[in-house]
This record gives structure tokens, sequence and C-alpha cells, in this order.
């Protein structure tokens, strides 16, 4: 069946996830395979000292991203977007939403990026044996407790974006089980919250004489391919502004874009890996048994349908590169050139090739904000050279861009080194990798491992929920997800895979252990440079 005859009978599958710098949109066909996109540019705001996004932000982005996946639709096919067969809605993970009876939001979104929450993730790291990362919804909680914030009384539900977009779109109160366990604990036995680590967390917080429990205020957890909902009159009209999107479509569990990249790299079966790479950087390894114990460094989340993965987590990758290349585009405009920011990115990235294993030297820090995983509270972006260095472009950039994967692999080392875990392929996605052979490569020689990476790389996560959503309606009588994948979607494709070699390895160890050395540099700038 052609494309359009798909949309028009309202095959098509819709995806949606809400990035840290884009919304994307992606429209597949019954093969799985995309046939439309749109996508909306937005940022996160620091309002009075936490990284946020406005709920007015979230909605027009939302239909802003639609209508554009909406305009790709009538001009590749020349037809409405009416009727479709599932919906999924997917978003950056963690986090406090938190939102009153009257369902009005009771303080700004406090986004994953925040790192103000480091008493209450300790604490509960303790309480709970289990590493309490601080950017978990928990974490916020229990910061804002802590601060004695008034708002916390008058909780009546918390979740997630994902769950939140959701909720307003279906009415449902639920969240797939890998976005919830970036919530609180998942307990892999009964795919539902810990519940000791629930009774422990009421006790605590007794005391304090709330009016609510934490199952009272959390969505309901629900695994891959469930009963989700649906997409009702209202929350179609505020999908399609236009009016063209009709209700009643099934939309499936929400999940985060852990869940989805896992998804879309084919990586939720033991022993497979991924790595995502773009505003924030972490990798995922699908788990065959239990890690010996808790890691600060090691965040315990769980696949779209359940099984245990082990995390490192980044607060920042790409942002930093982002700030260099805004000033080599002002530099272009300067010089009355015009400026091609496709082009600008992929020159920049792949003149990085021509520089030493070891960036000559240079040493760059992207900490933009805080960095939970080398103790940093705060972040200032550093570059650092001695004059004797090699100052060139490919050296610069090159630092650059093993500067957005360094704490990754520091994390990782732990993992791999302490924890000794196996796994068979690890696939990279994100917008680091978007041009080809760059990113790839230096990760490759970051992880001292082969990395795949497929041609839906820069588009991963969006696609990753429509699968999702795909699999709630597509799959067949019983189906897993492992094997809906395998089988409906990826067909043995894993992907094309570059071999780290032994000079990028040499290199990458001697810039990381430089770069361990100087994070007491980035430490003073922190101290002694004021972030306003
Ligand atoms: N050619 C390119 N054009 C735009 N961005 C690029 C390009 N190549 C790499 N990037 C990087 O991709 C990043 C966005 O990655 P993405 O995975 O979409 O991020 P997120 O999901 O966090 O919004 C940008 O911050 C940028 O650094
Ligand atoms: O915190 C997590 C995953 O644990 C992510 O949701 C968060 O880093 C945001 O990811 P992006 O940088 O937007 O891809």
């Amino acid at each position: 069946m052609d494309a359009k005859t798909t949309i028009e009978t309202g095959r098509a599958v819709l995806g949606i996830e809400f990035g840290s710098t884009r919304i994307k949109a992606v429209l597949i066909d019954q093969e799985n395979k995309p046939i439309a996109q749109g996508n909306h540019t937005w940022e996160n705001q620091l309002v009075d000292g936490l990284w946020t996004y406005s709920i007015e932000a979230i909605w027009a982005g939302l239909q802003d991203c639609y209508a554009a996946l909406r305009a790709d639709v009538r001009k590749q096919y020349n037809t409405e977007l009416e009727n479709l067969a599932a919906i999924g809605v997917s978003a950056m993970m963690h986090g406090y939403m938190a939102f009153n009876k009257k369902q009005e939001i009771l303080v700004p979104f406090r986004t994953w990026r925040n790192t103000n929450t480091g008493k209450a993730a300790e604490e509960l790291s303790e309480l709970f044996a289990f590493n309490i990362p601080l950017r978990w919804s928990i974490s916020h909680l229990y910061q804002a407790i802590l601060n004695g914030e008034n708002h916390v009384k008058d909780i009546d539900y918390l979740t997630t974006l994902a769950g939140y977009i959701h909720w307003q779109l279906t009415g449902e109160k639920v969240l797939g089980i890998g976005d919830a366990s970036g919530m609180i604990p998942i307990d892999p036995e009964t795919k539902n919250y810990d519940a000791t680590m629930v009774e422990k967390f009421d006790n605590l917080v007794e005391p304090k004489g709330y009016g609510w429990k934490l199952n009272d205020i959390l969505p309901k957890v629900l695994v891959a391919g469930e009963n989700a909902g649906t997409l009702t009159e209202d929350g179609a009209k505020r999908l399609d502004v236009s009016g063209h999107l009709k209700a009643g479509t099934p939309v499936c569990p929400p999940e985060g874009d852990a869940g989805t990249g896992m998804t879309a790299t084919n990586a939720v079966k033991q022993r497979t890996g991924n790595v995502s790479a773009g505003t924030s950087s972490f990798s995922m390894i699908v788990l065959e048994k239990n890690l010996s114990r808790p890691y600060r460094v090691i965040d315990v989340v769980t696949t779209p349908d359940g099984s245990a993965v082990a995390m490192v987590h980044c607060n920042n990758c790409t942002s930093e590169i982002n700030d260099w290349v805004n000033l080599f585009k002002q530099f272009q405009e300067l010089m009355g050139c015009k400026v091609d920011l496709n082009k600008l990115y992929t020159n920049l990235f792949e003149a990085a090739l021509n520089g030493d294993a070891d960036c000559g030297g240079l040493l760059s820090y992207n900490y933009v904000s805080g960095e939970p995983v080398t103790d940093m509270d705060e972040g200032r972006p550093l570059f650092i050279r001695a004059a004797n260095d090699k100052f060139n472009l490919a050296n610069f950039m090159r630092s650059q861009l093993y500067a957005a994967i360094a704490v990754l692999k520091i994390g990782n080392d732990v993992l791999f080194k302490e924890e000794k875990v196996n796994v068979d392929r690890i696939t990279g996605h994100g917008g680091y990798f978007k041009t080809a052979g760059v990113g790839q490569r230096f990760l490759a020689a970051a992880l001292n491992s082969p990395i795949s990476v497929m041609e839906t790389a820069g588009e991963g996560g969006a696609w990753g929920i429509a699968l999702l959503a795909s699999y709630l309606v597509n799959k067949d009588d019983g189906q897993s997800l492992p094997d809906f994948l395998d089988h409906h979607v990826f067909e043995g494709n894993t992907g094309v895979e570059v071999k780290p070699t032994a000079e990028d390895v040499a290199g990458f160890n001697k810039y990381i252990e430089s770069y361990t050395k100087g994070l007491a540099i980035e430490k003073a700038a922190v101290r002694f440079k004021n972030a306003n």
C-alpha cells in the first residue's frame, strides 16, 4: 500500500517526542517506515535559577510541530491527516510537573537539567539503598519538601512531561514503565513502583501531614502494549488546531526518551545497549543480572517492557558545541558570507577528523550546567591550552567533540571495569551522530568498543515512540516487544558499525587523563566566576 493510501485509510501511526532542543513528530506506515515528519525548535529557560519550559511553550511547540507534520503530509501526498491508527508521546524524562485538583501546574516545570536536588537525592539514596539521581522526580519532590515549599500540600498529580501530554490528550493518568522508572524505582517483579520504597517515603514525610500518599499522586504504571486510553475530542483539538484530526485513536503508554532510544535502536534485549547523545548524553545497557551494589554514577531504569537497564547519564553534551558553532556563524556573517547552518555543523564536525588523536593537548569542559557524575553542582564551560599545545581548528573541534562524551566515558569505565557488564552491540543515536562517521568514531574510541549507527540516528526518539504505538495496535497475539522489533521492524538491520582504532583509543585515554586532572580547574572556575 502506498503512503497516501495508508494515510487516507487511517493506517498511519504518529510518534511525537519532546527533546530538549527540538520537538519532533514522525508518521510511519504499516511497515514501520517513516513517511512524513515535522519539528519545532525550542530551548529551556533558566528562570529563578531553575531550568524550565513554560506550559505555553509546551503547547505552542507541540501544535507547531504537528502543523509542520500536517504541512509535510499535504506537500508530499496532497492529502489531509484525519484518522490515525495509533499515537505515542515521548519526552525528556524525570523532573517535576506537579498539579493541583484544578489541573493547574503548581510551580514551573522543573526539568531533568536542574542540580538543586543534591540533599534530597543523597538522603533518598541512603533510605532506599538504591542510587537516586538528582534529576529523578522523587528527588525533586523531596527537595521541595526539604525546602518547605508551600505548594507541596496541594499536589494532586505528579508526572513527567510525557505523562502530562498523554493525560491532556487522553484524560488518562498513566505512564510507561521506562518513564515511571525515572520517577521512582520500579520493582522488576511487580512491574510497579517499588512498594517498600514507596512505604519508606510515605513514612519519611508523614510528620509533615500532607493530605496525600505517594501512590495517590503518581501515574499508574503500564508496560508497552497495554491499553493507555484514546485521543479525546478535546485532545484532538489541542494537537491539531486546524480541527481535521479525529478523536478515538488509541494512544500507547507514554515513554521517556531513554525507552524510545532503546526501541529505535533495537536495544531492549539483554546484552544490547545504546547511547543517546544530544543536549545530554546517556548510555543504556540492558542488564543480564543486577549490579552487585548501587553506584552514584549508574542509574537503574527499565526498558519499555520492564527489563532492568544500567544508565550512565551526563547532563551536558552538545550545548557547548552549539555555542561555538554559533560563534563561527557570527564570524561568517561578519565576513559577509551566507550561512548554511547544517553545512557549518557538518564541516566543523568533519574538521575534527583531521585533529590529533589526543587533540594536540587542548582541553575543553562543556559544563553549561552542573554534572553529577564528576561531582559538579554547577558548571562553567571552559577551553584550556598551554602555549605550546597544537592550537588549530581541527584540534579545537576534536577537543569539543571529545569533551561532549568525556563524562560518559568516565561513568562507563565503572560499568565495564568494575561491574564487568557484557554487551554484544552498542548503537549510537541523537544529533552528535548526525554527521556520518565523526561522533561515531570518537565514541568508539572513548568506550573502546564497536559502535553502530542507523540511518535514523538523528531522529531516533520520535521514531521509537511511533514504533511503541505501532506495537500497541500491530503486534501479533501475545507477541513480545523484542520479537515485534526483530520481526516487524529491524529484520536483521543493525546499522553501520565502526570499530575503534588503537591510535584513537590511546589518544582518548590521554585526553581523559588530562581531563580528570583538570577537573580542579573547572571547580575553581565555578568558585571564582559568577554565573549571574
Ligand atoms: N548538522 C547538524 N545540524 C544541527 N545540529 C547538529 C548537526 N550535527 C550535529 N548536531 C547537534 O545535534 C544536537 C541536537 O541533537 P538531538 O539529539 O536532536 O537533541 P535533543 O533531543 O536533546 O533536542 C544539536 O545540539 C547539535 O549540536
Ligand atoms: O534524563 C534523561 C534520561 O535519563 C533525558 O530525558 C534527558 O537527559 C534529556 O535528554 P535529551 O538531551 O533531550 O535527549
